[in-house]
């Protein structure tokens, strides 16, 4: 089942408090912290395993797939 409790995501740069900031926030309201950063690399890899071009067009369905994918584990 897919997880529907809210989650907060902050992007920026490396190093710049991004999870102290996003933990402190999920703490107090009681939802979850989504790594953004993570989900770019696990695309990447998906992309890289497949020998997909990682260019817009090719990388939209597999986000569009991406609870699948890890809810399956088919990594
Ligand atoms: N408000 C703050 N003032 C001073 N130091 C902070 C503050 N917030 C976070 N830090 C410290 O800065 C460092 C980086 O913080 P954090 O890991 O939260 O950043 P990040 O953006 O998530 O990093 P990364 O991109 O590497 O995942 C940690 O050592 C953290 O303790
Ligand atoms: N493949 C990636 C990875 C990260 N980003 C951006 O960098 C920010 C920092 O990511 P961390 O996981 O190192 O904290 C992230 O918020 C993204 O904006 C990216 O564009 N591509």
């Amino acid at each position: 089942m897919i997880n529907k409790i809210p989650v907060i995501t902050i992007d920026g740069p490396s190093g710049v408090g991004k999870s102290t900031l996003s933990k402190m926030i999920a703490k107090k309201l009681n939802w979850s912290v989504l790594e953004s950063g993570k989900i770019y690399r696990l695309i990447a890899l998906l992309a890289l395993n497949k020998k997909i071009n990682i260019i817009e067009k090719n990388i939209i369905p597999i986000a569009k797939r991406l609870d699948f994918i890890l809810i399956k584990k088919k990594i």
